[in-house]
């Protein structure tokens, strides 16, 4: 491949190094060991060995069905496509509002032509999802519309009514209009975002205020930000949503660094009476932001374009050029979010290098995010109700139900790294698996023990359809850069 267009990767070329050098085995420890203590997850540590690297193994025993691990992700985000079906908190993804302020909002935004698309931006340039699954709702007992599932409704034949007229729906926005039995379904108030755009909401005070300290103070759009910052911002934003989201989700590790590195510095004493230089190769300065890239450090990572899987309608000798392509549309991002946030303090992070390892992380260990919807509950509940209440309950609800067709029940969909869960290693006879239970309603990994698991064994996920041949198991692998030699695999092998 051609040497890289970006200037700050050969200019800076010491530091990018410094920043993507692999952690050492005891800072690896350290590291998870602290993580583990403040998760409290004391089933559980991290051991590096030098057949996989990183890997997750137990302290104490687990049952078959047994609830593992809840992980907190570093970073998430909703995908576009997906904000017209789900209004959900920012930073924990939980649904907010009320019942009907999700189904006249999603109602409302249909009208006005902003479609719900089956698939999304995100996938353009990216792995079948980019990441392992947790959305198995079958399996939890969700409602799953088919022909025995007749609820009554056009929606369970696959159609969709006439539009609701759009006073009815503003009037459910707005609270003016309520539909039976949604007290049984509280969601949390709708909480503004304290910059004023109109892009993040959240479902508590503490939600708004994390996500603003943590990530969302450099890349909020709303007046408080200057103007020539807000319109790069909006640029930015318009080119990840038409190409591929998972420009934002990079956008929002960078900021994560630059605003820990700023606290970092500010709490730091004043050396010898002085503030340490601003120069960018300074150590004390470097030092810090090497602190604060830390939580990224640890995860495994390689330059986007290198790792991304070759989609199935680019032949192998159009390769390189697929992967040229790549890397250009990565650059385009990046000189767009360098207009909007760059900080010369910080500049290393602006590298084509260092954004294409961030992306290529994501492409590696990232996770869906999934959160099921209380409207789809809401329904079911109603459809369940004795005869008598049911009926006057359909009377006024089924309507809407209607109008939403077989897109009632969409669930919250995005993409997300998990600092505890990335250290899971593949198996094709794993001991665990994600899976999201009844209860969990945010947006944290969820992993259950799909069979007794001992002391000391080492916990594997899936990172594919374990139900595949052989031969399809490898070359799905073979996305993740290695071959498959579980116990399993190592029988099925001809
Ligand atoms: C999500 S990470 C898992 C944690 C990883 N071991 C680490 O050190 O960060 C995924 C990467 O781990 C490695 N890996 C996971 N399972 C493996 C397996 N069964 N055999 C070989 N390598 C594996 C691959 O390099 C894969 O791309």
């Amino acid at each position: 491949m051609d040497s890289s267009p970006c200037p700050l990767d050969k200019e800076l070329s010491d530091q990018i190094a410094a920043l993507l050098a692999p952690p050492s085995p005891q800072s690896i420890q350290e590291y998870y060991d602290k993580l583990i203590e403040a998760t409290k997850c004391h089933g559980l540590r991290i051991k590096y060995t030098n057949k996989h690297g990183k890997g997750v193994y137990t302290n104490s025993e687990f049952k078959e069905g047994e609830l593992i691990l809840k992980d907190q992700m570093l970073v998430a985000a909703q995908h576009s496509s997906n904000k017209v079906d789900c209004h959900v908190c920012s930073y924990c993804f939980r649904f907010i509002g009320s019942i009907e302020l999700q189904i006249g909002r999603k109602l409302y935004l249909q009208g006005l032509g902003l479609s719900t698309k089956k698939e999304c931006d995100y996938e353009t340039f990216s792995h079948s999802s980019n990441g392992m699954c947790q959305n198995e709702m079958e399996e939890v007992g969700h409602f799953v519309m088919n022909e025995s599932d007749d609820m009554g409704s056009s929606s369970s034949k696959n159609l969709k009514a006439d539009p609701l007229p759009e006073d009815l729906l503003l009037s459910l926005i707005n609270d003016e209009l309520s539909l039976p039995y949604t007290k049984q379904f509280t969601l949390p108030p709708v909480i503004a975002c304290p910059g004023g755009c109109e892009e993040e909401h959240y479902c508590s005070k503490l939600c708004a205020d994390s996500d603003w300290e943590s990530f969302h103070s450099l890349l909020c759009t709303g007046q408080n930000t200057e103007q020539s910052r807000r319109a790069s911002l909006f640029k930015f934003i318009e080119h990840a949503n038409s190409t591929n989201d998972i420009f934002i989700l990079a956008a929002k590790v960078i900021s994560y660094i630059i605003l820990k590195y700023r606290k970092l510095k500010s709490s730091h004493p004043i050396k010898n009476g002085k503030q340490p230089s601003l120069d960018k190769t300074d150590e004390f300065s470097f030092s810090l932001l090497r602190e604060a890239w830390k939580p990224i450090s640890m995860g495994f990572k390689k330059r986007w374009w290198d790792c991304i899987a070759l989609p199935n309608d680019v032949d192998s000798c159009d390769e390189a050029s697929f992967r040229m392509q790549i890397r250009d549309l990565a650059f385009t991002s990046l000189k767009l979010l360098k207009e909007a946030i760059f900080d010369d303090e910080c500049a290393p992070l602006f590298s084509l290098e260092i954004y294409g390892h961030i992306i290529g992380m994501f492409e590696l260990n990232n996770l869906d995010l999934v959160v099921a919807s209380p409207v789809e509950d809401y329904f079911i509940y109603i459809d369940d109700l004795p005869c008598k209440e049911k009926h006057h309950a359909k009377t006024v609800a089924w309507p809407f139900l209607d109008a939403l067709g077989d897109e009632y029940a969409v669930c919250c969909q995005g993409t997300a790294f998990f600092p505890l869960q990335s250290c899971m290693n593949h198996s094709c006879c794993p001991n665990a698996k994600a899976f999201k239970r009844d209860e969990d309603r945010d947006g944290y990994a969820v992993i259950i023990a799909l069979r007794p698991i001992s002391i000391g064994e080492e916990i594997t996920i899936s990172y594919i359809d374990e139900d595949l041949p052989y031969d399809e198991r490898q070359v799905q692998l073979a996305d993740y850069g290695f071959r498959c030699r579980c116990p399993r695999c190592l029988r099925e092998q001809s």
